[in-house]
């Protein structure tokens, strides 16, 4: 039966923040039908590809993206409709050369990753495979180590804290369903925690508690106290891992800490605050402690701690092959976030992840705030095997959706599937 392209069409929907975003239908000439919705950032970095807004104040403030579809409906359909959605790298090769911009600013980013995306689902649907079958072959069966974000401050939370992101990750656990039954048991006593010491329970964009804490450390200190509370050991059952997303707190050349009334600090002082909590707290990974232009403060961490610390960068290279390349000659970090919607294709995507797999560098398939219930990302993250994947808490829907195809894949997989702890015995 003939497989290729019959159709191209995006409609507007709506994010996990009520903002429009695109969903791209790819239809086939043998009748298979996929689609793919696209997500949408906050702490976005400043070299990530274009997000394609209307900046039509009459509808939704200006944040509608009808002209992110009509590019799809009228300029990339006609060029990719005919053609065989197994060429997915030609298929994203051609919708660069049709947008001619090195950031995506012509049709948007978004644009080109819907269709990006539900090309791929339409080939695996076509060779009758589960996604992460067709995208990572038949030697991929590692299902991701969940670095689940349970405490929300920064630009994701109205609160006192200035970190964005306080995560866990069931290092010690068996298996992919008992590390994600670890963290679900250490966020509901997260929250009898929270509600006993008069905080707020309410969430964030992601779904991590967002309480008023008098400081960033009390963030990791109820956490703690949540894991020992739920019967775990802290650092070998479950560890924590940060994303304190420093360029939204970089003002002038210094890090203002003003949510908590912390006050400014150099990068230097920064980087002696990481190696003072690595000290204290079972900390593993810290991803954009410092600010994305600050390449000699990432430098310089990597350097201290490196040897001890996943280091990743974020906003530092907004999975852009261009800047991991320099990342890696500059040995800026020792991993890299991987957002498909940072660079806007799934073949870029792909490229990046090559990079760090031959610089040894590990690497964390990453969610945004601003989500969908798609869940390509879960089978991407297995399909890459990285062994890390960050897509939330376990209060919002569109996050738990990533987590319950994961606990899918995982039942499928059935014996081969693999859960290592991606930074060796604890
Ligand atoms: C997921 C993140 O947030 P956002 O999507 O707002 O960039 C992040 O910074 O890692
Ligand atoms: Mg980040």
């Amino acid at each position: 039966m003939n497989r290729s392209i019959r159709s191209v069409k995006a409609m507007e929907i709506l994010d996990s923040r009520g903002n429009p975003t695109l969903r791209v239908f790819v239809g086939l000439e043998n009748g298979i039908m996929a689609s793919a919705s696209v997500p949408s950032g906050a702490s976005t970095g400043e070299n990530e590809a274009v997000e394609l807004r209307d900046g039509d104040p009459r509808r939704y403030g200006g944040k509608g993206v009808l002209q992110a579809v009509n590019h799809v409906n009228m300029l990339i359909a006609p060029e990719v409709i005919g053609r065989d959605p197994i060429c997915q790298a030609e298929i994203d090769r051609l919708m660069l050369e049709l947008d001619g911009t090195p950031n995506k600013g012509r049709l948007g980013a978004n644009a080109i990753l819907g269709v990006s995306q539900a090309v791929a689902r339409a080939a695996a649907l076509n060779a009758n495979l589960p996604l992460y079958a067709y995208l990572g072959g038949p030697g991929e069966f590692r299902l991701p180590m969940p670095m689940m974000n349970i405490l929300n401050g920064g630009k994701h939370a109205d609160n006192s804290v200035d970190f964005q992101e306080f995560m866990i990750m069931p290092l010690g656990a068996a298996c992919f369903a008992e590390g994600l039954r670890y963290c679900a048991e250490v966020f509901h006593t997260l929250k009898n925690i929270l509600k006993k010491k008069g905080y707020n329970t309410n969430v964030g964009d992601e779904g991590g508690f967002a309480p008023n804490l008098k400081s960033n450390e009390e963030a990791c200190e109820v956490i703690l106290e949540a894991i020992e509370a739920a019967g775990y050991r802290p650092g070998q059952d479950i560890a924590l891992a940060l994303d304190p997303a420093a360029s939204s707190f970089f003002e002038a050349g210094t890090y203002n800490l003003s949510k908590s009334g912390q006050g400014k600090k150099s990068t230097d002082e920064m980087v002696a605050l990481y190696e003072e909590w690595v000290r204290r707290y079972p900390i593993v990974s810290v991803e954009d402690g410092l600010a994305e232009n600050d390449w000699p403060g990432f430098e310089k961490k990597t350097a201290l701690l490196g040897d001890r610390l996943q280091i990743v960068g974020d906003d530092l290279y907004v999975t852009n092959p261009h800047y991991i390349r320099r990342g890696i000659a500059e040995k800026a970090s020792n991993a890299v976030l991987i957002k498909l919607n940072q660079i806007g294709s799934v073949t870029e995507t792909i490229e990046a992840i090559q990079l760090c797999r031959q610089a040894g560098w590990a690497f964390v398939i990453s969610h945004r705030s601003g989500e969908t219930e798609d869940t390509f990302l879960a089978d991407f993250a297995v399909a890459m095997g990285g062994g890390q994947i960050k897509t939330g808490s376990v209060c919002r829907s569109e996050r738990i959706a990533k987590y319950n195809r994961l606990l899918e894949i995982e039942a499928e997989l059935g014996q081969v599937a693999l859960f290592q702890n991606p930074f060796g015995k604890q």
